[in-house]
């Protein structure tokens, strides 16, 4: 059968989709790296330290970088760029404007290590424990802050194209449908407990500090809930205005996995959405989105979020211990 042709618009290259030979629909092998086992993590770990040594490895925030938001890499200094391909157990990601490294360096002499190239869980069969391993990674390298950061729709009709959003809270539709990165055994090593709480998922106190540097640098921050869809289709009118009535500013189909799994592991989270796009409410309206666009406003765009994001790593307090956190949290 001959495959469709290119879809550019959506960011797709068909070429590579037959059923049988596209990356993106090949099985994960659990049999390599089970992405929720804390022993086979450790070998993930150990496979980046020998390529980039502990020191360079150790790290004490983390960085997901969203659709087109590649730049903020930028900021990274003395970096160590490790390909996925060299990552035990590390898939492939498939979605223009992800790069698919793991960036070690530092930002104001700070240790980071930034997920440049995301696995979306439309990628990967609904796979979300495989989607959020970069956080069990980061864990064990030591991440105690994680900022994450995506490129979204916006719902809250006050919002403009450009704007950026500090998430205050998330609807996490795929966990409420069972589609959680934590089901399966639980391991205590991880710090937190199995049922781990979601209140103040996106740390109270980072957020009065975000909002507080915005203010000084005089610049339009809003604020709102996070809705993650499973994607990969864009939403219906119907379904935008189900999504606004039910209190979200901004939707995507990324993040929400990924900061339960940051909970679990007692990591405070801050999280940005950049607004590529507003949504659509209306049925009788034919503005519609694409890949390409959500990129290329990213791309336009997304200098606000790296001087921020450069502003917070500096004034973020000394990471605390786990130990510490766990006391905090009440576990
Ligand atoms: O990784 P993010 O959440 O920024 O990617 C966005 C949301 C969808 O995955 C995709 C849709 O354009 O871009
Ligand atoms: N689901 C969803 N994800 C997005 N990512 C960027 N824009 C959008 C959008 O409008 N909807």
């Amino acid at each position: 059968m001959t495959p469709p042709a290119n879809d550019e618009a959506n960011g797709v290259d068909n070429t590579i989709s037959t059923l049988n030979d596209s990356k993106e629909y090949k099985h994960y092998d659990y049999s390599m790296v089970d992405p929720r086992n804390y022993d086979d993590i450790t070998k993930v770990v150990q496979s980046i330290i020998a390529q980039v040594g502990e020191d360079k490895a150790k790290s004490d925030i983390g960085l997901i970088l969203g659709s087109g938001m590649g730049n903020i890499a930028d900021l990274l200094e003395d970096k160590i760029v490790v390909p996925y391909e060299k990552i035990l157990g590390f898939p492939s990601t498939s979605v223009q404007g992800h790069a698919g490294n793991l960036i070690f360096g530092t930002i104001h002499g700070k240790r980071v290590v930034c997920q440049a190239g995301r696995f979306h869980p439309y990628e990967h069969k609904m796979d979300l424990a495989l989607c959020a391993m970069p956080i069990r990674v980061m864990d064990q390298l030591g991440v105690r802050t994680l900022i994450v950061t995506n490129a979204a729709g916006g719902v809250n009709k006050s919002f403009h194209y450009g704007d950026l959003m500090l998430i205050k809270d998330q609807i996490f539709l795929p966990g409420l449908a069972g589609f959680s990165p934590l089901v399966g055994e639980h391991d205590k090593r991880y710090g937190g407990p199995r049922f781990v709480s979601m209140h103040e998922c996106f740390d109270k106190d980072l957020r009065v500090l975000t909002k507080d540097i915005a203010n000084r640098m005089s610049m339009r921050l809003m604020e709102g809930v996070y809705v993650m869809s499973g994607g990969p289709q864009y939403e219906t009118p119907a379904e935008v205005r189900l999504y606004h009535a039910v209190g979200a500013d901004a939707l995507g189909m990324s993040t929400c996995h990924e900061v339960v799994v940051a909970k679990q592991c007692l990591m405070k989270v801050v999280g940005f959405s950049l607004i590529t796009n507003i949504a659509n409410h209306d049925v009788d309206n034919a503005n519609n989105v694409n890949h390409l666009e959500v990129i290329d406003a990213a791309n336009k765009q997304g200098g606000k979020g790296v001087d921020l994001i450069s502003a917070l790593v500096k004034e973020l307090p000394p990471p605390m211990p786990k130990q510490e956190t766990a006391k905090l949290w009440g576990y």
